[in-house]
């Protein structure tokens, strides 16, 4: 279908388990049209060439940054789910939009850890849950294939946690660990972060919030990458009325 209301739209990463089902998705929704799907080795000038308003990025780490600089110079807004970023990487592409607006051209982005109701629902539960308890952890498990660890969603949560925490005053978690700190998990500000990789799995994560006597435990699961497509989708239809950088689904959802 193309109407003149359609958002039209292209996948970077098109090919990937990602990819494959925001196409699936986006081909399937009646307001939006796929106007491009590229992947590894694709020129990204054909992102402007197709007269896409939006791209979505599901790639690598290694490579989403510079994808994202390369859609924010083509005036091309973004919905990115890719994982691997840093308070730098973000910065310098608030840095990019901020003068790309001076100069004429405002574009939004938006980044995204995770895309899920429950993986959103369960960030913001656990980042208003975690001044409460002693002691927070988290662990996130998922398909052998995934190449970053810590997940970008537990880094996420962990960062919540902690800076929740941290206005709040709380204790560093209790620990009397002496030696074997390789077994104790990545230290994501302070809230330690354990990754399983196991086949089977797609993507969960657990946030432990212990007390004397007591605890609380948030689990999410995603069975199957459908799951992620409201969000994108609702990204999408949002990132295009929202210039600037946005990061993190909730932001949109207004949690
Ligand atoms: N935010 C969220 O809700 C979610 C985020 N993710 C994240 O999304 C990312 C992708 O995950 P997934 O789909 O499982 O990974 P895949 O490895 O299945 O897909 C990545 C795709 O990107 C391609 N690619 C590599 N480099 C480029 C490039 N320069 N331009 C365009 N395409 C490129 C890869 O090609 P090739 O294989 O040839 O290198 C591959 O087809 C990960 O960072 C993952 O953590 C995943 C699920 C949900
Ligand atoms: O690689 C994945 O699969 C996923 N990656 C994202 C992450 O690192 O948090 C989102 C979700 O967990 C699936």
């Amino acid at each position: 279908m193309n109407t003149v209301n359609t958002i039209k739209v292209a996948v970077l990463g098109a090919n990937g388990r990602m990819g494959r089902t925001v196409c699936a998705a986006v081909e399937a929704a009646a307001d939006l049209e796929l106007v491009a799907a590229l992947d590894a080795g694709d020129d990204l000038a054909q992102v402007a060439a197709s007269g896409a308003s939006v791209a979505v990025d599901f790639t690598v780490p290694a490579v989403t940054e510079a994808n994202v600089h390369a859609l924010v110079d083509q005036g091309v807004h973004a919905v990115v789910g890719t994982t691997g970023w840093t308070d730098e990487s973000r910065a310098r592409v608030a840095d990019h939009l901020a003068t790309s607006a001076e100069e004429g051209t405002a574009v939004g982005v938006l980044i995204a850890p995770n895309f899920g109701l429950s993986a959103v629902l369960a960030m913001t539960f656990a980042a208003r849950a975690a001044r409460y308890f002693e002691s927070a952890e988290v662990v996130e498990l998922h398909h052998p294939n995934k190449v970053d660890a810590p997940s970008g969603t537990a880094t996420h949560t962990a960062q919540a946690m902690a800076a929740a925490r941290s206005e709040a005053g709380v204790a560093p978690s209790p620990d009397a660990t002496e030696s074997g700190w390789e077994a104790r998990g990545a230290d994501v500000d302070g809230v330690r972060v354990h990754a399983v990789r196991l086949r089977g799995l797609v993507a969960h994560e657990e946030i432990l919030l212990g007390n004397e006597g007591e605890q609380l435990t948030i689990r999410q699961d995603s069975f199957d990458r459908v799951s992620f497509m409201p969000g994108v989708l609702l990204g999408i239809r949002e990132v295009v009325g929202r210039p600037g950088l946005t990061v993190g689904l909730e932001n949109v959802m207004d949690l």
